[in-house]
């Protein structure tokens, strides 16, 4: 945490312990004297203890004698010298109280890794250990100081013991309150939820005056309030609307009004900090508990989002398998078949032509016997890299099985359909297939080439004329292109149905 050094700072901050201090006594203390209701200047003083660093437990010391050394003067019964005597040992309790706090509130920050409002589970420890703790183990001394000089009037065990807790409820009250807003003003989320939550705010205050002031049976009716700020504004809008009507309380209270002052004034005020706490306790939870399940929202989409992400391209991938053929890394057949259904649609729709081509690789059996299996995997994998390269980007170039390629040409006809064959054709014939080990293969193709028609019902009778083309082309002696348009009867042959339907 930041420790500004220069005088200003401990000034305002001493001058806020101070105005906190005269403030919660002013607006209602117990027994006509300096134990306030709520006792705001003990969160200033772990605040101070927060920001000054090494000054901070002379300033506390300091501020504390100031705001109580004029209550023990005010008393006739006590001399100057007693008066001033008490004011020191009231600030040295207050000072250990606020850095037995500090050192808590240090030790949660390390271990929350800087959360100090975690998963609500672990709020009561923190509320403990930072509020209650600090106040139980010094407040008990300063009941012990006023009563052995005489300023508490009533000694009976029950009464000493209900001041007791009003004290440590009051300074619990005051550190529990005033934290989170300095942690709020410390993340300029102060300002920011004001201006966000003001008319929530302003129905606090307007109800708790109401309740106070004019109808008391309304109280109850603050808590549906108080659980929409928690639940909407989080922990910043609590600590505000609760020290809006708390503080409230204690004056209307103070003055003799709303549903606790019908009692002694003791009575009232031990109710009204039951109320407080109660009421504070329950929506810093209830603000956690809402903190928490939002934090595991955002954690839970995040991964949702991932796991997406994963299956996306997961899913991207599976269709990249699924969809393009192992060896020569070109689509497959059925990847080839989707598309060239589409074409077709399309082509038929927009009126514009459309071809396809065979291609077989001549005599690669012998290919294969020569020079082994790996390298006839190689002249594939070749000979599908240049026909890929020789076509538009808008053609498919498709691997059909074996030593088979097929090819989709979108408003290709028949005749530039022919061309494109005949370049294929010419490149593979005159591109010695050089690879490591081996001498280098010429290989020749076959193509069939047949355009889109009137008589073509479905893709398998486009394929099985193309078919019929490389089957010709074949029986023409290879290395050649056969255009179905063109095919002279001669070429087929009784087993050309048996070959289109492969
Ligand atoms: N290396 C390799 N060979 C394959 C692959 N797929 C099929 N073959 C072989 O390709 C050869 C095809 O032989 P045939 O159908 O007789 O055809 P061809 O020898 O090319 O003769 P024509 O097509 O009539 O010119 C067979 O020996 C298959 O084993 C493959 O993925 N890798």
């Amino acid at each position: 945490m930041k420790q500004n050094h220069t005088a200003i700072t401990p000034l305002l901050l001493m001058l806020m312990y101070i105005g906190l201090g005269f403030f919660s006594i002013q607006l209602g203390s117990l027994n006509e004297g300096n134990l306030a209701v709520v006792w705001l200047a003990s969160g200033a003083g772990l605040i101070l203890m927060l920001r000054l660093g090494r000054i901070a437990p002379y300033a506390v010391l300091l501020s504390s004698f100031a705001v109580n050394t004029p209550f023990y003067i005010a008393k006739d019964s006590l001399s100057v010298r007693v008066a001033l005597l008490c004011g020191l040992t009231t600030a040295a309790v207050d000072t250990l109280q606020s850095y037995l706090a500090q050192r808590q509130y240090q030790q949660l920050l390390l271990t929350e890794k800087g959360d100090i409002w975690p998963a609500s589970h672990r709020l009561p420890i923190h509320w403990l250990r930072i509020g209650l703790l600090p106040c139980a183990l010094t407040m008990p001394a300063l009941i012990l100081l006023q009563h052995s000089i005489g300023l508490m009037q009533s000694g009976t065990p029950s009464e000493m013991i209900r001041s007791t807790l009003s004290l440590i409820m009051g300074d619990t009250a005051g550190i529990l309150l005033m934290l989170p807003l300095y942690q709020c003003w410390l993340s300029r989320r102060l300002m920011h939820t004001l201006r966000r939550a003001w008319l929530p705010m302003l129905g606090v205050t307007v109800f708790t005056v109401i309740a106070i002031f004019f109808y008391k049976y309304l109280m109850v009716l603050s808590l549906p309030i108080m659980l929409y700020i928690a639940v909407r504004y989080l922990q910043p809008g609590v600590s505000i609307a609760l020290f809006i009507m708390t503080q409230l309380c204690v004056v209307g209270t103070a003055m003799g009004y709303g549903q606790f002052a019908n009692a002694s004034s003791a009575l009232a005020f031990f109710n009204l900090q039951l109320f407080i706490f109660a009421i504070m306790l329950t929506m810093q939870y209830h603000a956690s508990t809402q903190a928490s399940l939002q934090r595991r929202q955002g954690e839970l989409e995040q991964q949702i989002q991932a796991r997406t992400q994963e299956l996306i391209s997961a899913n991207a991938q599976l269709l990249e398998l699924a969809s393009t053929d192992d060896l020569t890394q070109v689509p497959n057949r059925r990847e080839w078949q989707k598309r060239c259904a589409e074409a077709i649609v399309r082509s038929r729709r927009y009126k514009q032509p459309m071809s396809i081509i065979l291609l077989d690789i001549d005599h690669f059996k012998k290919i294969n016997d020569r020079h082994g299996h790996l390298i006839g995997d190689l002249v594939l994998k070749r000979i599908s890299q240049i026909c890929v390269s020789k076509l538009r980007t808008i053609d498919t170039f498709a691997r059909w099985g074996g030593e088979e390629f097929v090819i989709l040409l979108p408003e290709t006809d028949q005749q530039q359909a022919t061309i494109v064959a005949e370049k294929l054709r010419k490149t593979i014939e005159a591109e010695p297939l050089n690879f490591e080990g081996s001498q280098a293969i010429r290989a020749t193709i076959s193509l069939g080439v047949t355009a889109l028609s009137m008589i073509d019902l479905t893709l398998d009778d486009l394929i099985t004329r193309t078919d019929e083309a490389l089957y010709a082309a074949k029986a023409n002696g290879r290395n050649c292109v056969i255009n179905s348009d063109t095919m002279s009867t001669s070429y087929l042959s009784p087993g050309m149905n048996h070959s289109a339907q492969r």
